[in-house]
């Protein structure tokens, strides 16, 4: 069964003064939820803005859900998406979250007033207040509600959980679950909370410098990357050859421990060298993004 793709990247480039975002190639598969990770300032942002028509490309474009982005209004394709940007609209300040609902809703056929509803009273948002009075994380839970409220197809989240305390974040955790449970929605996300990502991802785009440098499938990365213990028999490997090598260090006597992100070929490398694997444990999630990150700004 072949994947279809809700959003295609393909060789977008976005020129800045002092930041160059791309060439970025990226299929995005329909169905699933997508995690952008990456360092502060690595182009998320800019990446979200530029797949919603909101910013230009010099070159390149992207398609969502089989539609040309373009700069103009593409009502239709519009209707199809929910966007929470990361940063709220100052502009909007003085509107009530009834005064903004009542706006929004009469682009979109499949408002569903009803469900509406039931996100601000689970997400306990009183939308008679002004939104440039409600605090930043109720007025983070009602732009979530608003942009969930018409069954959007493909939901693009800049930050989501951005201001949002433990209990609001379990509920918006659990209301993104239930949306996907159709299997035929897709979330796209931008997120620095780690167990966000655990909990909700299906797969990883690591994003550093404005390039995406990988995109994985989050529990083939959590399979791959493991610390092993190794004895060697007092012998010099060549550790550098070993698939996925990340680092070894000498643990004491003859024994080292070494990082792969490559397990399966690394296990198989180790018997062929004659090496003994004494033990092995698989990397949490923010290690395996901690060294992506220091591996990108070339630490290594
Ligand atoms: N409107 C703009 N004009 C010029 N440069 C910009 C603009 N917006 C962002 N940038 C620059 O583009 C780069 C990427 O910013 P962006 O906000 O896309 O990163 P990010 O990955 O979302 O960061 P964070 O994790 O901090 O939210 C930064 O160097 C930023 O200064």
């Amino acid at each position: 069964m072949t994947t279809e793709t809700a959003v295609a990247i393909e060789g977008l480039v976005q020129r800045r003064a002092h930041f160059e975002l791309g060439p970025v190639d990226l299929n995005i598969p329909k169905g699933y939820v997508t995690a952008i990770v990456g360092p502060n300032g690595s182009g998320k942002s800019s990446l979200f803005r530029l797949m919603l028509g909101l910013a230009r490309p010099d070159s390149g474009g992207v398609r969502l859900l089989g539609e040309q982005v373009r700069g103009e209004d593409r009502v239709s394709l519009k209707t199809r998406i929910g966007y929470v940007p990361e940063e709220a609209i100052d502009i909007e300040d003085r509107l009530s979250g009834e005064a903004k609902s009542a706006f929004v809703r009469q682009w979109y056929p499949g408002w569903d007033v009803n469900y509406y509803r039931e996100l601000l009273r689970r997400f306990e948002v009183d939308p008679a207040l002004k939104l440039g009075k409600m605090s930043k994380g109720m007025r983070r839970k009602f732009e979530l509600s608003l942009a969930m409220a018409h069954h959007p197809e493909l939901l693009l989240l800049d930050e989501p959980s951005s201001g949002l305390d433990p209990i609001a974040w379990k509920t918006m955790i659990d209301a993104l679950h239930r949306f996907m449970e159709r299997g035929d929605r897709t979330i796209v996300m931008a997120s620095h909370i780690i167990d966000e990502v655990r909990r909700l991802a299906d797969y990883i785009a690591f994003v550093a410098q404005g390039k995406v440098l990988g995109m994985y499938e989050k529990d083939a990365l959590l399979e791959a990357w493991q610390t092993m213990y190794v004895d060697a028999g007092g012998r010099t490997l060549p550790w550098k050859e070993m698939p996925g090598y990340r680092s070894c260090d000498l643990a004491g006597g003859t024994t080292y421990k070494v990082v792969t992100e490559q397990a399966f070929e690394a296990e198989q490398w180790l018997a062929a060298a004659g090496a003994v694997l004494v033990s092995k444990r698989k990397l949490e999630l923010d290690d395996i993004l901690l060294n992506l990150t220091e591996h990108a700004r070339g630490v290594y």
